[in-house]
């Protein structure tokens, strides 16, 4: 039987989305469909007649965003919320900033699918060289984690998203929801997949065929074991959503940037 509810959800639409860049660890703001977005599924949440107790984001605007606006449209913005680079979207290592549709046309759209559903392919590292190094490492975000700069990371497999993730849930989310509390979680497309894959003990293969698309809330309901009693229900208008997830894995289709 369903003894807590537990609402994922990855952000509204970031403008590096728009551009189909690898954004990671980049800290874009929502663009304005992200923001719509954001903002309906606060509507729809609250139709539903959701209550949080609590919300956990990453460190990054984006899902930070994207909490307060779908508190705002909930009308619960007194709810707290907690802060953990633990659920920060995979670190896509070199690939940051990078076009998917170009890396295609470079690499293969297998090579690239790979890259990004894969659980244990860890994409190439980024280095000092980068041009976005600098801007990711002297961030004084990354100077409040509870492990020292130099050992974050520097790319992550999904495998390595799950692993530094689950100190997070198992010591901090988990012991929440077991206490009765109801919690959304406002992440990303692969931190939100990392968590499915444990939560729901998805095969190593069966995970490259899961995508999520941005804004879209996830419903997992959950025994008493945190074990889910049903399949996840991604809420909202089904062939929208069916629509949005196939438009997130086209963007690693083969294309010339116009
Ligand atoms: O890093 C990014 O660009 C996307 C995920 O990219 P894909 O794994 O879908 O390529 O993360 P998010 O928008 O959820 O923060």
């Amino acid at each position: 039987m369903s003894k807590h509810k537990l609402f994922l959800l990855r952000h509204g639409e970031g403008a590096w989305n728009k551009e189909n860049r690898f954004c990671s660890w980049v800290d874009q703001k929502l663009s304005e469909n992200g923001v719509k977005e954001a903002q309906e599924c606060g509507r729809l949440l609250k139709e539903q007649g959701c209550k949080f107790d609590l919300v956990f984001t990453s460190i990054l605007s984006r899902s930070v965003q994207t909490a307060w606006l779908v508190l705002e449209a909930m009308g619960q913005e007194w709810v707290p919320v907690a802060k953990s680079w633990r659920l920060n979207e995979r670190h896509y290592g070199s690939l940051i900033g990078l076009n998917r549709a170009e890396m295609a046309l470079q690499h293969g759209e297998e090579k690239v699918k790979l890259w990004r559903r894969s659980f244990d392919m860890t994409p190439p590292p980024i280095d000092e060289s980068h041009p976005y190094f600098l801007e990711i490492y002297s961030d004084h975000r990354y100077t409040t984690c509870d492990v020292p700069r130099e050992r974050l990371p520097r790319a992550e497999s999904l495998k390595e998203v799950l692993d530094r993730l689950l100190p997070l849930w198992n010591g901090t989310i988990a012991p929440e929801i077991r206490n009765g509390r109801t919690v959304l979680i406002s992440a990303h497309g692969n931190s939100c997949r990392a968590l499915l894959k444990h939560l729901e003990d998805i095969s190593d293969e069966d995970i490259v065929n899961l995508t999520l698309p941005t804004g879209i809330p996830v419903l997992v309901e959950l025994d008493e074991n945190l074990k889910p009693v049903k399949p996840r229900q991604l809420l909202g208008d089904q062939a929208r959503i069916q629509a949005a997830i196939k438009k997130v894995e086209d963007q690693g289709k083969a294309k010339a940037s116009s």
